[in-house]
C-alpha cells in the first residue's frame, strides 16, 4: 500500500524573505514547488498538502490597513480567510496543470478550513508569530512608535511584525477533509494554520484575530489523515544546531528523545523553527515520522538521504 504524506510548505518559501511581493513571484514559486509535489505523486505517495501563510497575511492586513481612510478594513481571520484563497488558488492551479503535463490524473481540491482555538490561549497577551514583510532594527522602531505593532527579531532574517498564534484545538472540516483523501484526490487543507474561530457558549463559531502557526495545524491534519510521515518543507535544507553561529551543525537523522534534547538547551527559535520541533516531537510520540527539508530536497529526504528525519 503506498504511503500517505501531509505536505507542509512554509510561507517563506511561496514569497522568499526580502523577495518583492508580487502575484508574479509567488506564482512562480509555487509553480515550481509544484513541480515536486508531483514527483512525489508520481513516486507513488498519497498526498495531502497545507501550507503556511505568514508573509501573504501580513500583507493583506498592511492592505487594509493603508486604506482604511478610503475601504474598511477586515480583521485579521478574514485576512487569513484571504490568505487561504489566494494560496490555495495557486497550489491548486500549478499542481493540476503540473499533473495534467505529466498525464497523471488525480483530482486536486482545496478546502476552505477554520481551525478552532481556545478564547482563554496564553498566547492572545503574548504575540509571537511573525507575518509580512522583513524590516530593518530601525524601521521596526518607528513601526513601534507610528503603527504600534508588536514586532520581533525572525531568526537572524530581520524584525517582523508579530501576532497573537493560539495552539490548535481541532480542524472543523477534519471528516469532509479525510472524505476526500479517501475517494484518491490530493486535498489542499488547513492553511495558514486554518482560519482561527472559537465556539461561542450558544455551539455558534466565531472569527477570533490571530495566526495559527501551520506545522502545529498540519500535525493535527497529519494525525486526522492518518498520515504514515509529516514533512515541513521550509527556506533551509536542514535544522541545525548552534544555527548561525560559526560552529553550526546540520541534523540528519535524530531520534525524538535527542529532539527534546536540543529544545531544552534553547536551539529552536520560536515562531520558527520552534514550532516544526515541537510539531515533530508531538507526532514522534505517536510512534510517527518526520522531516524538516526543503522544497528542493523533497523526494530525496523521502529516499531517506537529504533533510533532517525525526522518528
Ligand atoms: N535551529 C535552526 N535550524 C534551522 N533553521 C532555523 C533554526 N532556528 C531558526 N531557524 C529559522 O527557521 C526558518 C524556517 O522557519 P519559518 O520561517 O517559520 O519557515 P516557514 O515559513 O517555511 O514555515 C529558517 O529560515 C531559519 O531562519
Ligand atoms: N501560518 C503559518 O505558520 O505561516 P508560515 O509558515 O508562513 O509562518
Amino acid at each position: 500500500m503506498s504511503e500517505r504524506v501531509v505536505i507542509a510548505l512554509g510561507g517563506n518559501a511561496i514569497l522568499r524573505p526580502h523577495q518583492e511581493a508580487t502575484y508574479e513571484n509567488q506564482l512562480e514559486n509555487v509553480r515550481s514547488s509544484s513541480e515536486k509535489i508531483a514527483d512525489i505523486v508520481e513516486a507513488g505517495y498519497k498526498v495531502v498538502i497545507t501550507h503556511g501563510n505568514g508573509p501573504q497575511v501580513g500583507l493583506i492586513l498592511q492592505q487594509n490597513e493603508e486604506a482604511k481612510e478610503v475601504v474598511s478594513p477586515f480583521p485579521l481571520d478574514v485576512c487569513s480567510a484571504e490568505s487561504q484563497g489566494l494560496i490555495g488558488y495557486m497550489l491548486d492551479q500549478s499542481l493540476k496543470n503540473e499533473l495534467r503535463k505529466r498525464g497523471l490524473t488525480q483530482q486536486v481540491v482545496s478546502v476552505l478550513t477554520q481551525t478552532q482555538v481556545s478564547e482563554e490561549d496564553e498566547a492572545f497577551l503574548h504575540p509571537t508569530k511573525p507575518i509580512g514583510t522583513f524590516y530593518s532594527e530601525e524601521q521596526a522602531r518607528q513601526m513601534i512608535q507610528k503603527k504600534g505593532w508588536n514586532m520581533q527579531e525572525d531568526a537572524g532574517r530581520g524584525w517582523r511584525r508579530v501576532v497573537p498564534s493560539p495552539q490548535p484545538q481541532s480542524i472543523l472540516e477534519a471528516e469532509t477533509i479525510m472524505g476526500l483523501v479517501e475517494s484518491g484526490a490530493i486535498v489542499i487543507a488547513s492553511g495558514g494554520g486554518g482560519i482561527p474561530v472559537i465556539r461561542q457558549t450558544d455551539g455558534t463559531i466565531k472569527g477570533v484575530e490571530a495566526v495559527i502557526d501551520k506545522d502545529r495545524s498540519g500535525r493535527k491534519l497529519a494525525e486526522e489523515a492518518n498520515a504514515d510521515i509529516f514533512m515541513m518543507v521550509t527556506d533551509v535544507q536542514n535544522v541545525f544546531i548552534h544555527y548561525g553561529k560559526p560552529e553550526q551543525q546540520a541534523l540528519g537523522h535524530i531520534s525524538m528523545e535527542e529532539a527534546k534534547q536540543y529544545v531544552q538547551e534553547g536551539h529552536f527559535s520560536t515562531g520558527s523553527m520552534g514550532p516544526k520541533i515541537e510539531a515533530a516531537i508531538s507526532f514522534a510520540e505517536q510512534g510517527k515520522y518526520t522531516i524538516i527539508c526543503s522544497i528542493e530536497d523533497a523526494v530525496s529526504a523521502l529516499r531517506g538521504i537529504a533533510g533532517t528525519h525525526i522518528s
